[in-house]
């Protein structure tokens, strides 16, 4: 190791060299090496079996490596005792089954144990650190229930009590949003950002590539037992490296709503469509996409990946929709925010219908801004309509909207948003629409609608 007593920058928390691990015959991990600053969330991410687990367990002293060294704050991890590591290190497993019939506050003291000799009393450090464990993973509610007797997602978040407890500089996390719900998803991987923002280095391995972009500071990709690349999530997370480490058909954008790197896993259809539309097309079949308010960009995504010439509008300058489509330099019909579709764009907006093989209307809001462009989708032959929630929940129903609305559903292939690829290319290639298709989405609801704020004179 170079001991450059000149270097100025902070050393790295974690730095590991060389590493290898294998399981009798069959090596794991080969020829690791990664550094990781203080104050960095790091994702690790990789297909089944990649070794992210076992990475995990080398950098807590679980798993000895057969060659190369593994350094926490300057320690060599293999070399320590399990209760010095465990002050460096505290683990969220995978696993999180807890073998004896222990009560909540009791597993979360167990944090302190490596802090703790056998003659050292209960310290008022040791109540701090478990107290504030409890109410930051907002557990303090089970304290006297015995663990066993909590979901899988209560269990995980009291383990992950423990780790805190533990107080030290490393966090390794073994998917730690497995399972659980979506708001705890949310709030344990913003409360792992939090602790890293006040200085804890955090390391996890997380399949959702998705949340692993946009909460972590860094990504570390690991595919066939060595590291891939590491960097910022949009640096790692390209199409390219996709294809190559997860041998998956992957379109990689912008979430129109946090702007965070996403990836929108393509079923093998949409590949093999695309390459259809390359060979045996004279020119690839035309979609006109209405949407709005980020309702379109998923599809514009799929269908342009698929291989159709998409266009969409009438947008507002500035939607997510509009930079969706603008990413991927699609057609796109924009006006001024709140000056309505003038007659000029809904010209606009008729010929791309007109010139369509087939109009998708996403679940957008109805009302003024939208209703020239339905309005003219009501004249395309084939309408592949999307009801991700009934037309009473959209903003801004009226008596006019109900009318066009009922006059598209009508003739429409009604979809949830997942099913748009295959509606659009049942619709293209010519089959035909059963109102059994149709059944399922039910017929639209005829009470009266309520009045929205900009309902336009029908
Ligand atoms: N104790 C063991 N004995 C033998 N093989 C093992 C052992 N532990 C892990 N492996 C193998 O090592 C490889 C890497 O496993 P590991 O659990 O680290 O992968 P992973 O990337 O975490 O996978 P996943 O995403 O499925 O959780 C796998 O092929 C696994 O079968």
């Amino acid at each position: 190791m170079n001991d450059d007593a000149s270097n100025t920058r902070d050393d790295p928390l974690v730095r590991i060299d060389g590493l290898r691990v294998a399981f009798g015959e069959t090596t794991v991990l080969d020829g690791i090496n990664a550094t990781i600053e203080p104050g960095t969330f790091v994702g690790l991410v990789g297909p089944n079996g990649a070794g992210k687990t076992t990475l995990l367990r080398t950098l807590n002293g679980t798993q000895a490596p057969e060659a190369g060294t593994v350094d926490v704050a300057g320690e060599r991890i293999p070399a320590l005792d399990s209760k010095a590591a465990s002050r460096l290190v505290a683990t969220v497993p995978q696993d999180t089954a807890v073998a004896f019939e222990f009560d909540v506050r009791q597993v979360v003291e167990m944090g302190r144990n490596p802090h703790r000799s056998r003659f050292s009393g209960w310290s008022d450090a040791d109540e701090a650190a478990v107290e504030r464990a409890l109410d930051r993973t907002d557990t303090e509610q089970f304290v006297d229930r015995s663990v066993s007797t909590l979901s899988g997602g209560e269990r995980q978040r009291v383990v992950l009590a423990r780790a805190l407890a533990q107080e030290t500089p490393l966090l390794l996390l073994d998917e730690p949003t497995a399972s659980l719900d979506i708001n705890h998803q949310v709030r344990t991987l913003e409360l792992v950002r939090d602790l890293v923002r006040q200085g804890k280095t955090a390391v996890a391995a997380i399949h959702d590539l998705n949340l692993a972009a946009h909460y972590c500071d860094e990504l570390l990709l690991l595919a066939g037992g060595e590291i891939r690349a590491q960097g910022s999530p949009e640096s790692i997370l390209t199409e390219t490296a996709l294809q190559e480490a997860f041998d998956a058909n992957a379109v990689v954008s912008q979430h129109p709503v946090t702007g965070s790197v996403y990836v929108t896993a393509l079923p093998d259809e949409t590949a093999e469509r695309a390459q259809g539309q390359e060979t045996s097309r004279s020119r690839p079949e035309r979609v006109h996409v209405v949407g709005g308010g980020g309702t379109a960009a998923r599809h514009l995504y799929v269908l342009d990946a698929a291989g159709y010439d998409v266009s969409v509008g009438a947008l507002n300058e500035g939607d997510t929709d509009t930079e969706a489509a603008r990413s991927l330099a699609l057609d796109v019909e924009t006006v001024e925010p709140f000056a309505g579709v003038d007659p000029e764009s809904c010209a606009a907006v008729e010929r791309r219908i007109d010139a369509a093989d087939c109009v998708v209307v996403a679940d957008v809001e109805i009302g003024t801004g939208n209703l020239p462009n339905l309005r003219a989708a009501t004249a395309a032959d084939e309408v592949v309509l999307v009801e991700d929630r009934p037309f009473e929940e959209r903003n801004y129903v009226g008596p006019a909207a109900t009318e066009v609305y009922e006059s598209l559903r009508e003739r429409a292939r009604v979809v949830e948003s997942s099913d748009v690829l295959s509606a659009v290319t049942d619709a293209v290639d010519g089959s035909s629409v059963t109102d059994a298709d149709n059944a399922a989405g039910g017929s639209l609801s005829r009470r009266p609608a309520q009045p929205g704020p900009e309902e336009p004179d029908s």
